[in-house]
């Protein structure tokens, strides 16, 4: 993030003309987004706070540093980043409050564009002591944890089971004799294996192990574990811990391993929020298993919005991009066009414009439902957990696997300069890309609703109760005539849902008559499964974005409602031409129909186009957040591209070393 010498008042002539024509006000836009003028003055004086100090800036671009100095680069960043965090919480202005904006968020990738190693301290070991710790433990442990006097993060996953947690090998056997849970790692397999910050930076973790007690297995639980001296950070005893090594994307986060060889904890390190064990090794259940994973659920939930976040940044790149570029004639002796003009490279762009406002609409209305279910969970209602966890999972799995399209088409849609990493665009898809693994694997995620989908289906008594399934009830059968509307596409689209449901659930009880166990039955017909979980998930996207759009009309301008609306029509029908053949497989659309659906995308492409700049523009993400030469504010793309390529090492020097140590004998022994 080094300071550009170019001139940021010289704005494109192009971005000029764009904006210009845009028929809305983009503040108006600006402040809707952010949820009120108050919102977003909040918004840009926290920026101005993290993104002018300089102590916060890279001191090289972090491409050209070694894997060990990028961690040290990014932990003493991290570190500032906490401090000035601390100074917001002691002035009272909610620093912690917007932890999650400045770990994750549009900030939190601006200050460590490749990740930061400190990040899962305050998003999964503080929110697992706080939901799975009890009174005593969160007095005992929160304050500490926020005020980081210790750095913690989240052992789960092994070097031989991510997915399948009831599979983990790690032991935590109670001794009551001493009052302590014994760790121990009985194979290499059992090595914890990912965990973020693990390598060299936590000194705490929540470890997810099986408890043994008076000799039994009782499954998996979380412990509290101290991992490093507090004062010399040298492991303890009985601990084996370091970093796996350099991955696709997110090379500062410092994922680590860890193995014990025996290491006593007290037993009050076992978080009892639901599950206990009683000094003389007694094991007392709570009302749910299922309570245990509750940080999972609460970070899928958390996702959604990063999804919108990082989908954002790669719009606003790729369209302030395509409005300058310009490449090729559409009519013989006329100048060249913007590569926006071509209807190719809007159906590139345009659909993802719309899909950020879809995942920003879905990821508040999601967070609502966890707010209200984790209430309920307080009070010791269980009934919508199922739910909740059904609608994250989906949630979780396309909003991160459509945002990891769309950023990789994104940078195609750049051509060979989205190829470059001064175009943020390869660094910002391995952030993305690796939302669809961590957090549960898509498509085992994709399984998890549908086995939601399948149990109600089965159980239609049950239905009425439920909203987000409430469409089964009636939609399969229902007559709906054609009609171009987005409440036509969202019964539509349920009804194909439904349809595919149905289906799947024959093909299972098919299987299972043809003499395979339930479970195999599922395996076999689970490719339709996942295919259903995502049909299901888009479609409550696509209400939610009908239900928020025509609420939010009712207090913009006429012009701003006419926007939105453009870019809900966009989705809806951009979604439901994506499952073309499953919709004529399972209602009564026609081709003829599709081809109204086809003109009537082209349609709104061409009415967004006028407002693509002005759209991406409000979205209102500062130049060195999007920390790119293709999508800065001013358009001045060829001068960044020349002055990012001239930080490029080897250019230090006009003849570099190797010349004399390798070309030049090459070239004197092939002469
Ligand atoms: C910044 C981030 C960095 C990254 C961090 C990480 O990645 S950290 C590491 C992240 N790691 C991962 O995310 C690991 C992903 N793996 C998992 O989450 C689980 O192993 C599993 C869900 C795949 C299966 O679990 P299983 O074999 O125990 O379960 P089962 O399939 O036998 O179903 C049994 C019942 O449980 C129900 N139920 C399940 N989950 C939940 C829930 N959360 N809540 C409520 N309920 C839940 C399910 O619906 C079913 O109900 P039913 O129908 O019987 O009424
Ligand atoms: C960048 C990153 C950060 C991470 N951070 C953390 C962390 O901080 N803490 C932590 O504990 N973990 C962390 N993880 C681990 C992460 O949660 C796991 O990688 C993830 O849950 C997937 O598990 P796996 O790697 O074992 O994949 P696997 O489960 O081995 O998946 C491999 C393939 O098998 C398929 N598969 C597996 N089971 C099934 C099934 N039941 N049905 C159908 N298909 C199946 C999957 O779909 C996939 O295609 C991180 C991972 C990454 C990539």
């Amino acid at each position: 993030m080094a300071v550009s010498t170019i001139n940021s008042n010289k704005i494109n002539s192009d971005l000029v003309k764009e904006r210009a024509k845009c028929t809305f006000n983009t503040v108006e836009l600006t402040h809707l987004l952010d949820g009120g003028a108050e919102k977003t003055n909040e918004r840009k004086s926290r920026e101005k706070f993290f993104l002018e100090d300089p102590e916060l800036r890279l001191k090289v671009p972090l491409e050209y540093l070694s894997h060990k100095e990028k961690y040290e680069e990014s932990i003493r960043i991290a570190c500032n980043i906490f401090k000035k965090v601390n100074q917001l919480q002691s002035e009272g202005k909610g620093g912690m409050d917007n932890f999650r904006e400045i770990l994750g968020g549009q900030l939190g990738s601006a200050l460590l564009k490749d990740g930061n190693p400190l990040t899962l301290h305050y998003v999964m070991f503080i929110p697992t002591v706080m939901g799975q710790g009890n009174i005593q433990q969160q007095a005992e442990w929160i304050q500490k944890a926020w005020n980081c006097d210790i750095i913690g993060t989240y052992a789960q996953t092994e070097l031989g089971h991510g997915t399948f947690i009831r599979g983990l090998e790690t032991t935590a056997t109670y001794d009551p004799k001493t009052e302590e849970f014994i760790l121990d790692s009985p194979t290499l397999t059992s090595y914890k294996w990912w965990p973020g910050g693990l390598g060299h930076s936590a000194n705490f973790a929540i470890v997810v192990a099986q408890l043994y007690t008076q000799g039994k297995c009782h499954g998996i639980h979380p412990f509290i574990v101290q991992l490093r001296d507090e004062k010399s950070h040298k492991p303890l005893p009985g601990i084996k811990v370091g970093e796996i090594g350099c991955k696709m994307g997110m090379n500062c986060t410092n994922n680590g391993y860890l193995g014990f060889e025996n290491v006593r904890i007290p037993r009050t390190n076992m978080l009892m929020k639901n599950n206990q064990v009683l000094p003389d090794g007694t094991y007392v259940k709570s009302p749910s298993s299922k309570l245990t994973y509750g940080t999972m659920i609460f970070v899928r939930v958390v996702l959604v919005q990063d999804a919108a976040t990082y989908l954002k940044k790669a719009v606003i790149i790729a369209t302030r991009y395509s409005a300058i570029r310009h490449q090729s004639q559409i009519n013989p002796n006329e100048a060249e066009v913007q590569i926006l003009d071509f209807v190719t490279q809007q159906y590139k762009l345009f659909p993802y414009i719309s899909m950020c406002f879809a995942f920003q609409y879905a990821a508040n209305w999601l967070w609502d439902v966890y707010n209200n279910v984790t209430g309920e969970l307080e009070s010791g209602h269980l009934d919508n957990l199922p739910e909740l966890h059904a609608a994250s999972c989906v949630f979780k799995a396309v909003s991160s696997a459509d945002a990891a399209q769309g950023v990789e088409t994104l940078r195609l849609a750049c051509g060979g300069h989205g190829y470059m990493t001064s175009s943020n665009l390869p660094q910002t898809y391995g952030l993305v890309t690796a939302m669809c693994t961590y957090e549960g694997e898509n498509t085992v995620l994709l399984l998890q609703t549908a086995r939601f989908l399948i149990k109600t289906w089965q159980n239609k008594s049950n239905i009425s109760k439920l909203p987000t399934v409430r469409y089964l009830e009636t939609s399969l059968h229902k007559n709906i005539p054609f009609e171009k509307s987005v409440k036509w596409i969202i019964s539509t689209l349920q009804q194909t849902t439904a349809g595919k449901i149905n289906l799947a659930n024959e093909h299972i009880n098919q299987r299972v008559k043809n003499g395979q166990s339930y479970e195999d039955a599922w395996n076999g017909t689970s490719i339709e499964l996942t295919a259903a979980a995502e049909l299901h998930g888009r479609s409550i996207i696509v209400e939610t974005f009908y239900n928020t759009v025509n609420n939010l009309k009712k207090q913009t301008s006429q012009q701003l409602g006419a926007v939105l609306q453009h870019l809900l029509e966009l989705y809806a029908v951009y979604t439901i031409l994506r499952s073309t053949g499953d919709v004529l497989r399972f209602t009564n659309v026609l081709g003829r129909d599709v081809d109204v659906l086809q003109l009537w995308l082209e349609e709104l492409l061409a009415a967004i186009r006028p407002n693509a700049v002005g759209i991406v523009d409000s979205f209102d993400i500062r130049d060195e957040v999007l920390s790119s030469a293709l999508g800065a504010y001013d358009g001045n793309v060829y001068e960044r591209l020349f002055e990012e390529a001239q930080k490029s090492p080897l250019n230090s020097d006009p003849v570099n070393k190797s010349f004399h140590m390798y070309l030049k004998p090459f070239l004197q022994s092939s002469l």
